[in-house]
């Protein structure tokens, strides 16, 4: 965490509002800003509009999602704006911001090994000669918690298990140094010793490379430990956001209060 708010804005998301084909509003004016490196961390149930949230910051909406209003500031940048009629994405996605899936680690490319991909990915968007790229995916998945990342490069998707893979994708995301990086669920699939182990390595990562986060999760003891702020969601509603601390010893909404009722080890031990 990085303790501490910068003065320029990285994200201003303003009365963003999303619905899918049968017209259910999945997003329902949800507005919050957030400073460059700062962590978010989106709590709700399932089907609250976390991973809509998150595709609607990326401007990648499933199909049959449109925007119905709002606006989306990044660094300046209007990638949403004037209640929809601005859509412009354009020079953002990949470098400047990132996503990461429950299952990224399934769109590897299969017929490439994974130091092709990797080496590649970084040079695409950071000024590096293979070399440096080599030594920079070695370190990045070796923090990711993976044994032999040498053998990791030289191997191919399907050699790997699925936690490998996931680590890989997520070690690939967060080593291009994005501003914004968007992890839904990232680490979900993997074992709970994974899992710690993973999300703490991707918050230093995050926190040495100055990138910011917002971070999906059903899981609100994950987003009390990784998170400076935690956004928590209900019917498409972003209901209540505030300091983690805040949130988790003074809860305002009812529903907040809900939720962390359910995660008996969250009392009176946070933040101590
Ligand atoms: N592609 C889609 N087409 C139609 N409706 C959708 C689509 N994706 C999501 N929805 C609807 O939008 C609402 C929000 O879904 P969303 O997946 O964003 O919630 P979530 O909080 O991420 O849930 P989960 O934790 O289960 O992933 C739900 O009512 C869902 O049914």
């Amino acid at each position: 965490m990085s303790g501490h708010r910068e003065a320029t804005t990285l994200l201003e998301v303003t009365n963003l509002s999303v619905s899918y084909k049968d017209g259910t509003a999945s997003l329902h004016e949800v507005s919050f800003s957030m400073n460059p490196g700062e962590v978010v961390g989106i709590v709700g149930e399932s089907g609250s509009g976390k991973s809509t949230l998150l595709r609607a910051v990326m401007g990648l909406l499933p199909a049959g999602g449109r925007y119905t209003g709002g606006e989306i500031c990044f660094q300046g940048q209007m990638l949403l704006g004037n209640d929809t009629l601005v859509q412009n994405w354009h020079g953002v996605h990949g470098q400047r911001m990132a996503m990461v899936f429950q299952d990224s680690g399934s769109y590897l490319n299969p017929i490439r090994s994974i130091e092709s991909q990797y080496v590649e990915a970084i040079r695409a968007h950071l000024p590096m000669s293979r070399k440096e790229a080599k030594e920079l995916a070695v370190r990045t998945l070796a923090s990711m918690g993976l044994d032999d990342p040498e053998r990791v490069m030289r191997a191919y998707a399907s050699q790997l298990s699925g936690g490998m893979k996931q680590r890989t994708a997520i070690a690939m995301a967060a080593s291009l140094k994005p501003e914004l990086l968007l992890a839904d669920e990232p680490t979900s699939a993997l074992d709970v010793t994974t899992q710690n182990e993973v999300l703490n390595q991707l918050s230093r990562l995050c926190a040495e490379q100055g990138t910011g986060m917002i971070m999906v999760t059903h899981n609100m003891a994950v987003a009390a430990h990784m998170a400076d702020r935690i956004g928590v969601m209900l019917n498409g509603k972003l209901v209540e956001l505030g300091d983690t601390l805040d949130v988790i010893s003074a809860p305002l909404h009812e529903y907040t209060r809900k939720l962390l009722n359910a995660v008996p080890e969250l009392e009176g031990d946070m933040h101590d």
